[in-house]
């Protein structure tokens, strides 16, 4: 007070803040000089240096995703080009620049940066750039030879994402032209704890390939003995853990959403009978449709008296550290996409893991310290599953990707794919994108003016096609609103405390049609308020969400604007939005059976309407299309909306109904309940 400075109004004022921020990236440096890959940086590079292509295997949490693009960078290897490191995932890809950019004492978005679908937090002074595959992917649409890099390291490749896979082919394709043309050469670096190196080595021209020995911390790993259901088993070794096993949070893979936030329901009720003398338990959910700052809630340290639980979906799987985990429980199960090119049939299906995957989940724990892994399986389940995760190309739709090739101008029958996908899948991808007026025709397939449009928009060809039809049904704005909304993350929250409430604040939003003219009120509402925030808290809503829903509608708008796409809207018209939804969904009807299930028309399966959905439990429509087909205990339809049988013959009367991917059957059943 003397000295006329008093802490709260120094210059340092948020001292403490700040000290704190310095203290934690000294940590960051003493904990980057320890870990294992950092003794061996100099024959790292000088490997590097002298190929085009090296593959680094290297236990989990040994640093190679926050290492090796930052010895690139200090190396000087890049040149005056980024690093590109990506990621088949975007909560890695922020949580990573994140940290690296700590390590590196810059902010993030200067030195260390990162783009993810629909948000860019890098600039011109950005060298490392984290990134999501999809991104790169969309980034090669426009320049093969992927010119704004010197260096790409694809990470977690063992995922075997459908656009790792096509980057491993496009990447292999820019080296060939930049050498042929005397350009600086690109080097490659493809990185996974666990894959089967020799396939990938050979796709490379017998690549070097590095094996990073050791890891930081030791996991020890138990496999369950008993027989029971895996979400008893998860629940009961959380019990177990908090009750006998020293301080450390507990990190619990579990298939989906649903499923997390009962178990996180059934946990939280649990730990209220928890005896006085136990540190206070905190439980928390995590899975992709959350809110992204709850994802990233996750990641910060509990306080001292307080032991964190996490329930998790794969997303936690790869590449993340989250602070303070030293349990793992892994249910051994994960939702995963599967195809049937015969029926066009896409949904999301709860399977068993892989090997290498149940490997990620292990290491998770073991990253500050040592850890322990509880497979909720026992030995020899866990010796039947596949060794490797299989491809996802070989198992989903690829209308995307093969217009993603056309668009560059790549023969999909040349392209040089490391595992081919089936011909039925590669025709099936061209039915549809014939269907969708997106190619000339299926056996000499040449990118309509349409087509390339599409390829324009960071979507599905599906949504793509939506914001192309809607000019012919003057309903653009609305449909830009809809889409944003779904590409977003999920705009309502959900309160198990106070259930009625948020029911009755949600339903104050519900269109008769459906889902999707739900969104849409629930967004026009939203952009009338003057104090949102309050107004979502109230409405339990999600206001970041719906913020970044706005700031997707902007983006698509701004395609839209570039294209020539004229501004139009059909006001309180409902019918002119399902319309034009169908142009992109006709491939997703499905019909009320006696049963009062619903039949999809396409692949004859049998489903019922979510239960989050606007219309579930109300009079059901007999006829809906939906967005996306999810099996869990039942295979539920998500995001429906009603239609009249009577539009389809008017809005798609060029789908060819006898095509393989939208077979006769499908339609017959269809029929019965016009
Ligand atoms: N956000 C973070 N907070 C705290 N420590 C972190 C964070 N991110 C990384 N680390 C530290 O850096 C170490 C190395 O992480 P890195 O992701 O580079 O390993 P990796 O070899 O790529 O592992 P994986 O194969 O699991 O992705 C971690 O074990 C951890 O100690």
């Amino acid at each position: 007070m003397d000295s006329g400075l008093s802490s709260r109004n120094s210059t340092f004022g948020g001292g403490n803040q700040l000290s704190r921020s310095y203290a934690k990236q000294d940590t960051a440096k003493q904990q980057r000089h320890a870990l294992p890959i950092y003794s061996v940086r100099k024959s790292l590079m000088d490997l590097v240096r002298k190929s085009s292509t090296i593959i680094v295997l290297g236990e989990t949490g040994s640093g190679k995703t926050t290492q090796m693009p930052q010895f690139i960078y200090e190396a000087g290897l890049n040149g005056d080009k980024l690093i590109a490191i990506t990621q088949p995932r975007r909560v890695a890809a922020i949580t990573v620049a994140k940290w690296v950019a700590l390590e590196m004492g810059t902010n993030l978005g200067d030195l260390v940066g990162y783009t993810v679908r629909f948000e860019d937090a890098t600039s011109e002074n950005t060298q490392i750039k984290y990134m999501t595959d999809g991104i790169l992917l969309r980034e090669a649409l426009s320049d093969r030879q992927l010119r704004n890099y010197n260096v790409i390291i694809l990470d977690e490749v063992h995922e075997r994402t459908v656009a790792t896979d096509v980057l491993l082919g496009i990447v292999k394709k820019a080296q060939q032209m930049r050498a042929s043309q005397r350009m600086p050469p690109l080097k490659v670096v493809i990185m996974s704890a666990t894959m089967d190196c020799d396939h990938f080595a050979s796709y490379f021209s017998d690549c070097p390939i590095v094996y990073l020995q050791g890891r930081m911390y030791q996991v020890k790993v138990y496999q369950m003995v008993e027989k029971m259901h895996y979400i008893e088993a998860c629940l009961k070794t959380v019990v177990e853990i908090h009750q006998s096993r020293p301080s450390g949070d507990i990190l619990v893979f579990l298939t989906g959403q649903e499923e997390i936030d009962a178990t996180v329901n059934k946990m939280r009720r649990l730990a209220k009978s928890f005896s006085l003398d136990l540190p206070k338990l905190s439980v928390y959910p995590m899975y992709a449709a959350l809110p992204q700052n709850q994802q990233l809630d996750v990641f910060n340290p509990a306080p001292s008296n307080v032991r964190k639980v996490i329930f998790a979906t794969n997303i936690a799987e790869t590449s993340i550290t989250i602070n303070g985990i030293r349990y793992v429980i892994d249910c051994g199960r994960a939702k995963i996409r599967s195809y049937d090119p015969i029926t066009g049939l896409d949904m999301l299906k709860v399977s068993w893991i892989s090997q290498a995957q149940a490997h990620q989940r292990t290491g998770r724990a073991g990253r500050i310290t040592d850890g322990v892994c509880f497979r909720t399986y026992s030995k020899e389940a866990y010796e039947h599953l596949d060794k490797m995760t299989a491809p996802e190309i070989l198992r989903c739709n690829l209308a995307a990707t093969i217009l993603s090739l056309l668009v560059m101008g790549v023969n999909y029958k040349e392209f040089d794919f490391i595992d081919k996908p089936s011909e039925e899948s590669i025709i099936g991808a061209l039915l549809e994108l014939k269907a969708l007026n997106a190619i000339s025709s299926v056996e000499n397939p040449i990118l309509t003016k349409q087509g390339s449009h599409m390829a324009r928009f960071p979507l599905d060809p599906k949504f793509s096609k939506m914001l192309l039809s809607a000019p012919k049904f003057g309903c653009l704005e609305e449909m830009l609103t809809i889409i944003a909304m779904l590409s977003g993350e999920n705009i309502f929250t959900n309160s198990a405390q106070k259930r009625e409430q948020m029911l009755i604040a949600h339903s104050k939003f519900y269109d008769k049609t459906g889902d999707h003219v739900t969104l849409l009120n629930v967004y026009n509402e939203f952009k009338t308020r003057a104090k949102p925030k309050m107004w979502c808290y109230d409405n339990f809503l999600n206001e970041r969400n719906l913020s970044h829903a706005a700031s997707i509608r902007e983006q698509l708008s701004e395609i839209c604007k570039a294209l020539d796409i004229p501004s139009s809207s059909c006001g309180k018209d409902r019918t002119p939005v399902a319309k034009c939804m169908l142009t992109g969904l006709f491939a997703n009807i499905a019909t009320k059976q006696p049963d009062h299930l619903y039949l999809t028309t396409t692949s004859s399966l049998k489903a019922r309407i979510h239960p989050s959905s606007s219309i579930c439990g109300k009079m059901r429509p007999p006829v809906v299309i939906y967005t996306e087909l999810v099996a869990t205990r039942f295979n539920y339809l998500r995001n429906v909306t009603e239609i009249d049988p009577a539009w389809i013959d008017e809005v798609v009367p060029n789908v060819n109904l006898h095509q393989p991917g939208y077979s006769e059957p499908g339609y017959r059943a269809f029929n019965n309940h016009k």
